[in-house]
Protein backbone atom coordinates (compact mmCIF):
# COMPACT_ATOMS: atom_id res chain seq x y z
CA UNK A 1 0.00 0.00 0.00
CA UNK A 2 0.92 3.08 -0.81
CA UNK A 3 1.00 6.53 1.30
CA UNK A 4 1.22 9.08 -0.94
CA UNK A 5 0.19 10.17 -4.66
CA UNK A 6 3.19 9.78 -6.95
CA UNK A 7 3.59 11.30 -10.41
CA UNK A 8 2.77 10.14 -13.49
CA UNK A 9 5.35 7.83 -15.05
CA UNK A 10 6.23 6.62 -11.46
CA UNK A 11 5.17 2.54 -10.94
CA UNK A 12 5.60 1.37 -7.43
CA UNK A 13 4.77 -0.84 -5.05
CA UNK A 14 5.07 -0.54 -1.00
CA UNK A 15 5.11 2.22 1.18
CA UNK A 16 6.59 5.96 0.06
CA UNK A 17 7.56 8.95 2.29
CA UNK A 18 7.89 12.05 0.15
CA UNK A 19 11.68 13.87 0.88
CA UNK A 20 11.36 16.96 -1.57
CA UNK A 21 9.12 18.09 -3.70
CA UNK A 22 8.81 21.30 -5.49
CA UNK A 23 9.05 23.58 -8.86
CA UNK A 24 7.18 26.34 -10.72
CA UNK A 25 5.21 24.44 -12.84
CA UNK A 26 1.88 23.66 -11.58
CA UNK A 27 1.30 20.73 -14.22
CA UNK A 28 3.61 17.12 -14.84
CA UNK A 29 4.75 17.60 -18.55
CA UNK A 30 3.05 15.44 -20.92
CA UNK A 31 5.06 12.60 -22.15
CA UNK A 32 4.24 9.59 -25.01
CA UNK A 33 7.19 7.38 -24.92
CA UNK A 34 9.38 5.83 -22.45
CA UNK A 35 12.48 4.63 -22.77
CA UNK A 36 14.57 1.99 -20.32
CA UNK A 37 17.98 3.02 -18.90
CA UNK A 38 20.27 2.28 -15.83
CA UNK A 39 23.04 4.74 -13.83
CA UNK A 40 25.03 2.84 -11.77
CA UNK A 41 27.36 4.06 -8.73
CA UNK A 42 30.27 2.51 -6.98
CA UNK A 43 30.49 3.89 -3.14
CA UNK A 44 33.40 2.32 -0.81
CA UNK A 45 35.51 4.20 1.79
CA UNK A 46 34.51 7.19 1.58
CA UNK A 47 34.64 7.72 -1.96
CA UNK A 48 31.97 7.49 -5.38
CA UNK A 49 33.33 6.40 -8.64
CA UNK A 50 31.66 9.05 -11.29
CA UNK A 51 32.36 9.53 -14.59
CA UNK A 52 32.92 13.28 -16.46
CA UNK A 53 30.66 12.51 -20.06
CA UNK A 54 32.78 12.90 -23.36
CA UNK A 55 30.26 12.95 -25.45
CA UNK A 56 26.55 12.60 -26.31
CA UNK A 57 23.52 13.04 -23.77
CA UNK A 58 24.58 15.05 -20.71
CA UNK A 59 27.85 15.59 -21.97
CA UNK A 60 30.20 17.77 -19.90
CA UNK A 61 28.32 16.75 -16.58
CA UNK A 62 29.47 14.30 -14.30
CA UNK A 63 26.89 11.20 -13.47
CA UNK A 64 27.35 7.24 -13.19
CA UNK A 65 27.76 4.87 -15.61
CA UNK A 66 25.15 3.45 -17.84
CA UNK A 67 22.72 4.09 -20.83
CA UNK A 68 20.06 2.68 -22.48
CA UNK A 69 18.23 -0.58 -21.91
CA UNK A 70 18.51 -2.60 -25.18
CA UNK A 71 15.31 -5.10 -26.27
CA UNK A 72 17.30 -8.14 -25.32
CA UNK A 73 18.48 -7.45 -21.77
CA UNK A 74 17.14 -7.13 -18.21
CA UNK A 75 17.92 -3.43 -16.59
CA UNK A 76 20.64 -5.40 -14.16
CA UNK A 77 22.20 -6.75 -17.07
CA UNK A 78 22.18 -3.59 -19.13
CA UNK A 79 23.67 -2.15 -15.89
CA UNK A 80 26.44 -4.33 -15.55
CA UNK A 81 27.37 -4.26 -19.00
CA UNK A 82 27.48 -0.48 -19.61
CA UNK A 83 29.63 -0.54 -16.31
CA UNK A 84 31.97 -2.68 -18.03
CA UNK A 85 31.66 -0.31 -21.33
CA UNK A 86 32.21 2.70 -19.63
CA UNK A 87 34.21 2.39 -16.65
CA UNK A 88 36.27 -1.09 -17.55
CA UNK A 89 34.87 -3.11 -14.18
CA UNK A 90 32.60 -5.50 -12.97
CA UNK A 91 30.71 -4.86 -9.65
CA UNK A 92 28.13 -6.92 -7.88
CA UNK A 93 25.17 -4.21 -8.48
CA UNK A 94 22.25 -3.98 -6.40
CA UNK A 95 19.38 -1.67 -7.48
CA UNK A 96 18.71 0.98 -4.92
CA UNK A 97 16.42 3.62 -7.20
CA UNK A 98 14.34 4.50 -9.49
CA UNK A 99 14.49 7.71 -11.37
CA UNK A 100 11.42 9.05 -14.10
CA UNK A 101 12.76 12.36 -16.27
CA UNK A 102 11.11 14.12 -18.96
CA UNK A 103 13.28 16.80 -20.34
CA UNK A 104 10.82 19.85 -21.50
CA UNK A 105 12.19 20.29 -24.88
CA UNK A 106 13.03 16.63 -25.53
CA UNK A 107 9.67 15.37 -26.40
CA UNK A 108 10.94 11.87 -28.35
CA UNK A 109 10.77 9.84 -24.75
CA UNK A 110 10.76 10.16 -21.16
CA UNK A 111 13.62 8.72 -19.56
CA UNK A 112 12.64 5.51 -16.24
CA UNK A 113 16.35 4.90 -14.72
CA UNK A 114 17.06 2.00 -12.84
CA UNK A 115 19.87 3.21 -10.55
CA UNK A 116 22.25 0.57 -9.32
CA UNK A 117 25.12 0.46 -6.58
CA UNK A 118 27.81 -1.53 -5.37
CA UNK A 119 30.57 -1.56 -2.64
CA UNK A 120 32.83 -3.42 -4.28
CA UNK A 121 34.29 -3.80 -7.92
CA UNK A 122 36.80 -6.04 -10.04
CA UNK A 123 38.67 -4.77 -13.05
CA UNK A 124 40.47 -1.75 -13.84
CA UNK A 125 38.92 1.87 -14.16
CA UNK A 126 39.34 3.13 -17.26
CA UNK A 127 38.94 5.97 -18.84
CA UNK A 128 36.84 5.36 -22.36
CA UNK A 129 35.70 7.48 -25.30
CA UNK A 130 32.66 7.92 -23.48
CA UNK A 131 32.93 8.42 -19.62
CA UNK A 132 36.31 9.89 -18.07
CA UNK A 133 35.94 8.32 -14.18
CA UNK A 134 36.93 10.43 -11.21
CA UNK A 135 36.26 9.46 -7.25
CA UNK A 136 34.93 11.72 -5.17
CA UNK A 137 34.87 12.63 -1.59
CA UNK A 138 31.36 11.55 0.08
CA UNK A 139 31.79 13.49 3.22
CA UNK A 140 30.11 16.14 4.04
CA UNK A 141 30.94 19.95 3.86
CA UNK A 142 32.46 20.79 7.31
CA UNK A 143 33.96 16.79 8.02
CA UNK A 144 37.29 15.70 7.05
CA UNK A 145 38.11 14.84 3.70
CA UNK A 146 39.64 12.24 1.90
CA UNK A 147 43.11 13.13 1.35
CA UNK A 148 42.41 15.76 -1.96
CA UNK A 149 39.61 14.28 -3.00
CA UNK A 150 37.35 16.54 -3.73
CA UNK A 151 33.69 16.73 -3.14
CA UNK A 152 30.94 15.23 -5.09
CA UNK A 153 30.46 18.17 -8.16
CA UNK A 154 26.52 19.09 -8.00
CA UNK A 155 27.28 21.86 -9.83
CA UNK A 156 28.67 20.01 -12.91
CA UNK A 157 25.56 17.05 -12.50
CA UNK A 158 22.61 17.24 -13.74
CA UNK A 159 20.01 19.71 -11.85
CA UNK A 160 18.19 17.03 -10.09
CA UNK A 161 21.50 14.28 -8.49
CA UNK A 162 21.56 17.04 -5.30
CA UNK A 163 18.30 15.64 -4.53
CA UNK A 164 18.42 11.81 -4.52
CA UNK A 165 22.23 11.23 -3.94
CA UNK A 166 22.29 11.46 -0.44
CA UNK A 167 19.85 8.99 -0.05
CA UNK A 168 22.25 6.27 -2.49
CA UNK A 169 25.10 7.32 -0.05
CA UNK A 170 22.96 6.43 3.05
CA UNK A 171 21.75 2.85 1.21
CA UNK A 172 18.22 4.00 1.56
CA UNK A 173 16.11 3.09 -1.52
CA UNK A 174 13.99 5.68 -3.23
CA UNK A 175 11.95 6.69 -6.29
CA UNK A 176 11.40 9.95 -7.65
CA UNK A 177 10.45 12.54 -10.79
CA UNK A 178 12.19 15.78 -12.22
CA UNK A 179 10.55 17.74 -14.96
CA UNK A 180 13.94 19.50 -16.85
CA UNK A 181 14.08 22.65 -18.85
CA UNK A 182 16.99 22.83 -21.53
CA UNK A 183 19.27 24.68 -19.77
CA UNK A 184 19.70 21.78 -16.58
CA UNK A 185 16.84 23.45 -14.76
CA UNK A 186 14.28 21.64 -12.29
CA UNK A 187 10.78 22.78 -13.51
CA UNK A 188 8.75 20.33 -11.12
CA UNK A 189 9.77 17.25 -8.94
CA UNK A 190 8.98 14.82 -6.42
CA UNK A 191 11.07 12.59 -4.47
CA UNK A 192 10.72 9.94 -2.34
CA UNK A 193 11.79 7.49 -0.03
CA UNK A 194 10.79 4.29 -0.19
CA UNK A 195 10.02 2.57 3.44
CA UNK A 196 8.84 -1.08 2.40
N1 LIG B 1 18.09 14.12 -15.33
C1 LIG B 1 18.98 13.13 -15.23
N2 LIG B 1 19.71 12.99 -14.10
C2 LIG B 1 20.63 12.00 -13.95
O1 LIG B 1 21.27 11.93 -12.89
N3 LIG B 1 20.86 11.08 -14.92
C3 LIG B 1 20.17 11.20 -16.03
C4 LIG B 1 19.21 12.20 -16.26
N4 LIG B 1 18.67 12.01 -17.50
C5 LIG B 1 19.30 10.92 -18.01
N5 LIG B 1 20.19 10.43 -17.12
C6 LIG B 1 21.10 9.31 -17.30
C7 LIG B 1 20.47 8.01 -17.60
C8 LIG B 1 21.62 7.31 -18.30
O2 LIG B 1 22.50 6.75 -17.34
C9 LIG B 1 22.33 8.42 -19.03
C10 LIG B 1 21.97 8.52 -20.48
O3 LIG B 1 22.55 7.44 -21.08
P1 LIG B 1 23.49 7.56 -22.37
O4 LIG B 1 23.98 8.93 -22.52
O5 LIG B 1 24.50 6.51 -22.31
O6 LIG B 1 22.40 7.33 -23.40
P2 LIG B 1 22.59 6.80 -24.80
O7 LIG B 1 21.33 7.17 -25.48
O8 LIG B 1 23.88 7.33 -25.34
O9 LIG B 1 22.63 5.27 -24.48
P3 LIG B 1 23.73 4.20 -24.86
O10 LIG B 1 24.02 4.45 -26.30
O11 LIG B 1 23.02 2.94 -24.54
O12 LIG B 1 24.92 4.43 -23.94
O13 LIG B 1 21.94 9.63 -18.40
Amino acid sequence: MSTSLAPPGIVHEGTLVPVHNGGDSTIWLPFEKVKLYTNAFIIQDGKILLGYKKRGFGQGLYNGFGGKVEPNETPAQAAARELQEEAGIEAPLRHCGTLFFVLKNFRDHAFYVDIFVAKEYSGTIIETDEMRPQWFSTASEGLEKLDDMLPIPYDKMWADDVFWMPLLLADRPFIGRADLDKDNTMEKWWFAEKTS
